[in-house]
């Protein structure tokens, strides 16, 4: 296939800013025109109709995807998204997301993304499991544990991941707790796997918060998403001494400039669904919350939500990408301009989630199991050299942060596809 038929299967603004950061970054590290676009592009993508049956007995068709990016370094991983706006061109750019983050995270895997075009919100639990199951029988002629391993992703949970991985085994006829990662513990989930993007995110903060020298007893936090990665992000940065002042969902937020309960909040989710009518604090609007005065703004749902309108009411210190792609190019700049805002790129903030995934991968494939306590050590380990390699891409060459980490994850690619050679 041409590129220009690729370019147009995923023709979107997030797949158009991706292509637009890795040509920034081949160009930074003077790729080789051989390896450029053998390394930008997806390997391969797929694309299904998952009919599921409701409980109301009628039939509903959902639409599916799953783009594996690159398999030069290993098998290809990444999360499954359901929700509403999931495109194709999305997935392909999270897919190459994740391609630099597992390569700049030393993690033996490539990238990929899959994602059903639902609103999880909006299916019984019932329908969710025919949901996720379907997704997985369809998905099962194209991976396998040492060829492309799904993890969870917004809207995506670790029962699902139990489902997925039933699914699977019951076709090979023995279970393969490999073939997925964010399972239950009790089907071979890792200690630590649902909080490790938050803790990986509250940690890099903390050690940006030391290197700024802002102590974290002054340290005001806030948080648009308030699922998996915002709520561990807020319970391990209140472990630390900071204040979390504002939280949303896709209602809206709270803010509460003494701090926010974040055990209340929690509560109050796990039996209200979402934050509206919450009473620890002010209501206010998703756009309010990422102009709040704050040490820290943890953007943790969707893509490209920090953008040309708002990128100058930003008013945080560290702007810490738990979601991927929320910042735009655009924005970046304006941001880079300003001079007054320390951003933490994606690719290394909220690497704390595959980091894990591998560790669960190991795990399962020894079938031996580690404690929580190895499994953070290991993983803080894992996230300050990525730190480190970063902060010293950035000193030699004048990069921004997202420059010095994208190049650094792309060369590693880059390097394996010229070692592996070209079919003759
Ligand atoms: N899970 C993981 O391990 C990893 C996730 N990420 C990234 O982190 C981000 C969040 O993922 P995750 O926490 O797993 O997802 P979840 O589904 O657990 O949580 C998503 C949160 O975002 C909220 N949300 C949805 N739409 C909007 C909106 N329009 N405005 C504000 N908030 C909204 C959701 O609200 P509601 O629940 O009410 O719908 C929910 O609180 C994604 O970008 C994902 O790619 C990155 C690395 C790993
Ligand atoms: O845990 C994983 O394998 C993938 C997590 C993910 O989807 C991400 O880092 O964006």
């Amino acid at each position: 296939m041409s590129k220009v038929i690729i370019s147009s299967l995923y023709s979107s603004d997030v797949f158009t800013m991706a292509c637009r950061q890795f040509d920034q970054a081949a160009d930074a590290i003077n790729l080789p025109e051989s390896l450029r676009d053998r390394t930008k592009y997806p390997r391969r993508c797929v694309a299904f109709s998952l009919p599921i049956q409701r409980d109301d007995g009628s039939v509903t068709v959902f639409e599916g995807y799953r783009v594996q990016h690159n398999l030069s370094t290993g098998p290809s991983k990444g999360g499954i998204r359901f929700h509403q706006d999931v495109t194709l061109g999305e997935v392909a750019a999270l897919s190459m997301w994740m391609s630099w983050k597992c390569s700049l995270m030393g993690i033996p895997y490539g990238g990929a993304k899959g994602g059903v075009i639902v609103n999880p919100d909006q299916l019984t639990a019932k329908e969710l499991e025919r949901l996720a199951r379907r997704y997985m029988q369809e998905l099962i002629p194209f991976i396998g544990p040492d060829v492309d391993v799904p993890a969870p992703d917004m809207g995506t949970n670790e029962q699902m991941m139990g489902w997925m991985m039933d699914t699977y085994s019951n076709h090979v006829g023995h279970i393969e707790p490999a073939i997925v990662t964010g399972k239950p513990i009790a089907l071979g989930g890792s200690a630590g796997r649902r909080e490790a993007t938050g803790a990986g995110v509250a940690y890099l903060v903390k050690l940006y918060l030391e290197d700024l020298k802002i102590p974290l007893g002054e340290t005001t936090v806030a948080i648009q998403g308030f699922g998996n990665v915002g709520s561990e992000a807020a319970l391990a940065l209140v472990a630390y001494g900071a204040k979390v002042i504002a939280i949303s969902d896709w209602t809206g937020g709270i803010y509460n400039a003494k701090g926010i309960d974040i055990g209340k909040a929690l509560q109050y989710i796990a039996s209200e669904k979402v934050l509206t009518d919450f009473d620890g604090g002010d209501q206010i609007t998703n756009d309010e919350l990422l102009a709040l005065e704050c040490t820290v703004l943890i953007p943790a749902a969707l893509p490209r939500v920090i953008k040309k309108d708002n990128a100058d009411k930003v008013r945080c210190r560290i702007l810490a990408e738990g979601a991927n792609g929320p910042t735009t190019n655009l924005a970046e700049r304006m941001l880079i301009k300003r001079g007054d805002v320390l951003i933490i790129p994606d690719v290394l903030c909220n690497a704390g989630g595959v980091t894990v995934s591998y560790f669960e991968w190991l795990q399962n494939r020894q079938n031996y199991y580690w404690d929580r306590e190895e499994v953070m050590a290991k993983l803080f380990k894992i996230l300050l050299r990525a730190k480190n390699a970063v902060e010293a891409q950035k000193a030699k060459f004048g990069f921004s942060r997202r420059l010095a980490a994208q190049t650094l994850g792309i060369q590693r690619v880059a390097d394996a596809k010229a070692s592996r050679g070209l079919f003759p």
